[in-house]
């Protein structure tokens, strides 16, 4: 499971190389936030789908907690209020984030895929796919120090939604992975732990395909 959150994140992604060099263009960063907002407004769904497929209180109250992470207690909290906010730092309305309007078919597809993963698949495998977490902590910490250097036009305040994740997403990832190494008891149940992982690694890939070919024609 380490290999392949390893070997087919998308912190290779060119168009991730090209963030971490500083070669965006401010509308190529602006383009990224409002596609990837809609990845992030749907994880609390997909979380949702996952938590009714768990069958013990402390599974669904562990599971639950991620929920919370994204929508928090009240109004003006959690990660997707903290996106927002990186959103208006780099300059744009909390409007046409919220509206959507601006999202890419190709980020539509892949979100959708993703979302409909955890709603048709066994807990094993939804559970499986959310560890590209295992990769996650690493990329926000080289995402963080990318931004302070070479996007300075976005206000600091707008990194609160990194930094958040560098401490939660090594929690949900331990806490992923022992829920997976407890229940792939066989053989298959193990190809199908690693399969769901390689699937997730191809959603994150092809959401940063559309966005990058999006801004291809821009770039030459
Ligand atoms: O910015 C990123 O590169 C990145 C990657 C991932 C990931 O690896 O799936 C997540 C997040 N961010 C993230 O912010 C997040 O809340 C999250 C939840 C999940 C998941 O599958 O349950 N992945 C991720």
């Amino acid at each position: 499971m380490r290999a392949v959150a390893e070997e087919r994140y998308h912190d290779r992604h060119p168009f991730n190389l090209r963030m971490h060099s500083g070669a965006l263009t401010p509308a190529e960063l602006r383009r990224w936030i409002v596609n990837r907002f809609h990845y992030q407004r749907h994880i609390p769904v997909k979380d949702a789908l996952i938590t009714a497929k768990l069958d013990t209180p402390a599974l669904r109250r562990m599971w639950l907690r991620r929920i919370q992470d994204h929508d928090g207690q009240e109004e003006g909290e959690g990660g997707i209020e903290r996106w927002l906010r990186l959103g208006e730092a780099a300059g744009l309305d909390r409007g046409s984030l919220l509206r959507a309007e601006d999202v890419l078919p190709g980020v539509r597809l892949a979100v959708d895929g993703y979302v409909n993963f955890c709603r048709l698949r066994p807990a094993l495998e939804a559970v499986a796919a959310s560890l590209t977490e295992l990769s996650a902590p690493d990329l926000m910490r080289t995402r963080i120090d990318a931004f302070e250097r070479h996007y300075p036009w976005i206000e600091p305040e707008g990194l609160a939604y990194f930094r958040a994740r560098v401490s939660q997403g090594r929690r949900d990832s331990r806490e992923a992975l022992d829920l997976v190494l407890g229940r792939a008891s066989t053989r298959d149940d193990q190809e199908r732990a690693v399969a769901a992982l390689r699937f997730k690694c191809d959603v994150l890939w092809s959401l940063l395909d559309a966005v990058d070919g999006a801004g291809r024609g821009e770039r030459t």
